[in-house]
């Protein structure tokens, strides 16, 4: 025996009913005894209810509502019984709707709505519908009836939410269901005194009318067929990584139903669980899909959680006084008062200080909570015992359910983890010794972000996201973008990581999508949807999506953008940069963005600000952290200079050089950045600092390449002309060099606090003789490195290398992030 149970929207249209009998006829041809439970058409509940208050109030218009609710069910069965039998369908539906016309006539003649009346009035939903379904079942063939479950449920006359009389209830089920072999289409959540006065089940109530059956008959099974693809991980509205779980017990599903997952209400199949009998949770509209097992025991489970859930929207109510400590009995008279006035408390934490004792409630009971409770210890409170009843609203609580949790140590430290990494606040938690759920109380404007980032970090085995807002796609952010592309495949498959560019902008466009511009695309939908550019409307919407593992990428050389550094890491966004300005201002300014991510626990990197892709700054934060001591630092910092002294000289111009080099893509946006000297200070002041030395930029001294007449060029096609006419003045510098059988090099050092930036002839026997291209070369001697530096050297510059340093700095992110 199997009871099939269909939901409001299974049996809300034409189209869901016709696939409500293609699920029942496939179970027949099956030749499974099956019975079956029917709610109401989807929205019919609540549309009598509105219907019966709108009579209630001397509203006429009630009417022609009703008319709608008749009109819905004649269309089913216009469409769904064949013409010859319509009449007699039409005829009962029609004596149910004057039945129900009558009953609203007497409650607007009296102006009154007992609870009583309405569950009669709320009984014609399902009568209605089940009716109707019988019917169409008959049309074709099925040896079906019609039972109305008010003459087999008994129940007290709690109206709105009365209690089953088990012994009588089964006895009446056994009964009716000996007396006939036809299909017995049942209505769900309605049933009836003794004395035949119409009562309802309440929330879940045909669920529990499903359940009641299957426990009388010892069914082996009960399908709930719904809208839905059974129960989610997590509420796919909120989290759009949530699946399916495929089996899920019934200890878990009552705690993941208890906060807010509506598919089932598990308290309303209590009978069935009571008799160890199977729950399937299906889809009418995916009728192929397994849908959930719901079982005593789970089978086998992949992670250490099984599902979240969440509740929108909680008050937290605190009561503290020292006058609370040791005493005893405090707690039980807070909540006896609670309840004495019926307020339901979702979630219970005292520090084990006993200082304060705080529970949530439903937000519409939270000022009643605080006068309850202030007049229970009024006296208490006059003499100073209590201090104060306090409420915090705009609160959501988010549970993490699952069996496994028992087995596996650390899931707490782990839902802990991914909020702080997040820069979600907690503000208060609840752990039942159950170990089957973990509660936290959090701001409402987390919730999304919560939600999802805790799915991340549990689910380990879909894809992660992380979502970056790249500014600047010129040469160095364009090149990333093409990176990603590239990337994208190999991430997705073999690292579970899907990076989702949520924003982008230039200095003339802007355009965020919290669904992902994908990078092939980001050209197209820039020119087409970008907005015209402004960097604190990106910045403050980026900080509204709260999206989670959020990651800002600044890739262009503009020097207003630290400013936002500050608002972007204080709002737990992980800032990545190849753009030096922030780290080479005061030194005031680069200690507090690096104290300030510190204190977010997000990231701030920058490993390409010096010798672009090349691990320097890595390295040096690694020895550092171990607790080397710097020394001496050399270094050619320069991928420009480098370039230049490699290539001109003999015949090659000096000029047509720095073209080639800022073709290349080892130039600064402006080439003079490189030419002054500028660029490597900066990096060797950046050096200095990570290294612990609080220098300025004005404490770095800085070697001319250039004559005057360059440096004082207004624009680079000056700058380039004044190069062209100074040729002869670079050709005697290199000459000169080489006439020696030496190579000029631009090599910064940062020595006892001390850093300069030189422009030195060094011969065959210096180490930074042999460079070519665009190398960069560090020296490191430090004490771990006294007798041999520790040297790194490479390509110091172009937009392939800075790109995959700026990539390689998202992807440390990621892990950081897990
Ligand atoms: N080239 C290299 O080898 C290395 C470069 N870097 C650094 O990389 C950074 C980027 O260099 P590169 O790609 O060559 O520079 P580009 O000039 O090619 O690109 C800069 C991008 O930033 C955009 N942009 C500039 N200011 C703003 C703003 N205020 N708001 C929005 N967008 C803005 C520009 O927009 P638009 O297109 O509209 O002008 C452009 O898209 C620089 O800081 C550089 O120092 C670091 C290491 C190595
Ligand atoms: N313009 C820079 C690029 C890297 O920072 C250089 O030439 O080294
Ligand atoms: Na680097």
């Amino acid at each position: 025996m199997k009871v099939l149970k269909f939901g409001g929207t299974s049996v809300g249209s034409v189209d869901s009913i016709k696939a409500v009998i293609g699920i029942i006829e496939n179970n027949l041809a099956k030749e499974e005894r099956i019975a079956v439970v029917f709610s109401a058409m989807g929205g019919v509940t609540n549309r009598l209810i509105e219907i019966g208050k709108m009579a209630a109030s001397g509203n006429k218009e009630y009417v022609s509502f009703l008319q709608v609710v008749e009109e819905r069910h004649f269309a089913v069965v216009r469409a769904l019984i064949p013409v010859k039998h319509q009449s007699s369908t039409f005829a009962a539906v029609r004596g149910l709707f004057n039945e129900l016309g009558d009953i609203l006539k007497g409650v607007s003649w009296i102006r009154e709505l007992s609870d009583r009346t309405l569950d009669l009035i709320m009984s014609f939903g399902e009568r209605l519908s089940t009716l109707v379904i019988s019917e169409i079942l008959m049309g074709k063939g099925v040896n079906s009836e019609f039972c109305d479950a008010r003459h087999i449920i008994h129940t007290s006359d709690q109206f709105g939410m009365a209690e089953v009389d088990f012994a009588v209830t089964d006895h009446q089920i056994l009964e009716h269901f000996a007396k006939s072999t036809a299909l017995q289409c049942v209505t769900g959540f309605i049933a009836s005194t003794t004395d035949g006065v119409t009562t309802t089940l309440g929330r879940g109530g045909s669920d529990y009318t499903a359940s009641i059956l299957a426990a009388a008959l010892e069914a082996e099974c009960i399908e709930i067929w719904t809208d839905v693809d059974g129960m989610m991980t997590a509420d796919p509205r909120k989290v759009a990584n949530a699946f399916t779980i495929p089996s899920i017990s019934y200890a878990e599903a009552m705690e993941l139903s208890h906060f807010g997952a509506k598919v089932i209400y598990p308290p309303s199949l209590q009978p069935a669980f009571a008799k160890n009998i199977t729950l399937k949770v299906l889809n009418t509209f995916n009728v192929d899909f397994e849908g959930t097992y719901v079982q005593k025991t789970a089978n086998g489970k992949d992670y250490a959680i099984t599902g979240i859930s969440s509740i929108d929207e909680i008050a937290l109510v605190n009561i503290q006084g020292s006058g609370m400590i040791g005493v005893a009995g405090i707690s039980g008279r807070v909540f006896t008062a609670l309840s004495f006035h019926d307020i339901s408390v979702i979630l219970i934490s005292q520090a084990s200080s006993e200082h304060s004792i705080c529970f949530s409630v439903d937000p519409k009971n939270a000022a009643r909570a605080i006068e309850v409770l202030e007049n229970e210890f009024s006296s208490e409170i006059e003499l100073g015992h209590i201090d104060s009843v306090g409420v915090e609203k705009n609160l959501s609580i988010i549970a993490i359910v699952g069996e496994g949790m028992k087995q596996s140590s650390g899931v707490s430290g782990k839902l802990f983890s991914v909020l702080g990494k997040n820069g979600i606040n907690v503000v208060a938690t609840a752990q039942g010794s159950s170990e089957l759920n973990i509660s936290v109380v959090i701001s409402k404007g987390d919730l999304s972000k919560a939600l999802n980032a805790i799915h991340g970090v549990f689910f380990q085995s879909e894809t992660r996201s992380l979502n970056l807002f790249l500014v600047g796609v010129g040469l160095i952010g364009g090149t990333l973008l093409e990176q990603i592309k590239n990337q994208t495949q190999y991430l997705r498959e073999e690292k579970l990581l899907n990076l989702n560019l949520a924003g982008l902008t230039n200095t003339k466009k802007m355009l965020l999508d919290a669904d992902g511009i994908k990078p092939e695309e980001w050209k197209a939908r820039i020119d087409e949807e970008g907005v015209k550019t402004s960097l604190p409307a990106f910045v403050q919407r980026m900080i509204e999506l709260n999206l989670p593992n959020s990651v800002f990428v600044d890739c262009t050389s503009d020097k207003d953008i630290v400013q936002y550094y500050h608002m972007l890491l204080d709002a737990s966004i992980s800032v990545v940069t190849p753009n030096k300005v922030a780290n080479s201002g005061s030194y005031a300014e680069y200690l507090s963005l690096q104290r300030t991510a510190l204190k977010r626990g997000v990231k701030f990197l920058y490993e390409t600000n010096v010798g672009a892709g090349l691990p320097i700054i890595n390295t040096m934060q690694g020895l550092m952290a171990s607790g080397d001591k710097f020394l001496k630092i050399e270094a050619i910092l320069s991928g420009t200079l480098s370039y230049l002294f490699n290539s001109f000289g003999q015949g090659v111009r000096f000029a047509d050089v720095v073209r080639e080099a800022k073709e290349k893509g080892f130039t600064e946006p402006d080439p003079r950045e490189d030419l002054s000297g500028a660029d490597v200070a900066r990096k060797i002041l950046i050096l200095a600092r990570e290294v612990g030395v609080p220098l300025e930029p004005e404490d770095i001294t800085i070697a001319k390449i250039l004559p005057e007449n360059c440096l004082a060029a207004k624009t680079v096609d000056d700058f380039f002309d004044e190069m062209e006419k100074s040729d002869a003045y670079f050709a005697e510098l290199a000459e000169s060099a080489a006439s020696e059988g030496k190579k000029l090099r631009y090599i910064a050092s940062l020595d006892h606090g001390r850093a300069h930036v030189e422009l030195k002839a060094v011969d065959a026997n210096h180490p930074f003789y042999n460079l070519s291209g665009s190398d960069n070369i560090v020296s490191f001697t430090t004490e771990r490195y006294k007798d041999r530096p520790l040297v790194i050297k490479g390509p110091g510059a172009g937009a392939e290398v800075t790109a995959s340093g700026v990539f390689a700095d998202i992807m440390s992110i990621s892990s950081y992030l897990g």
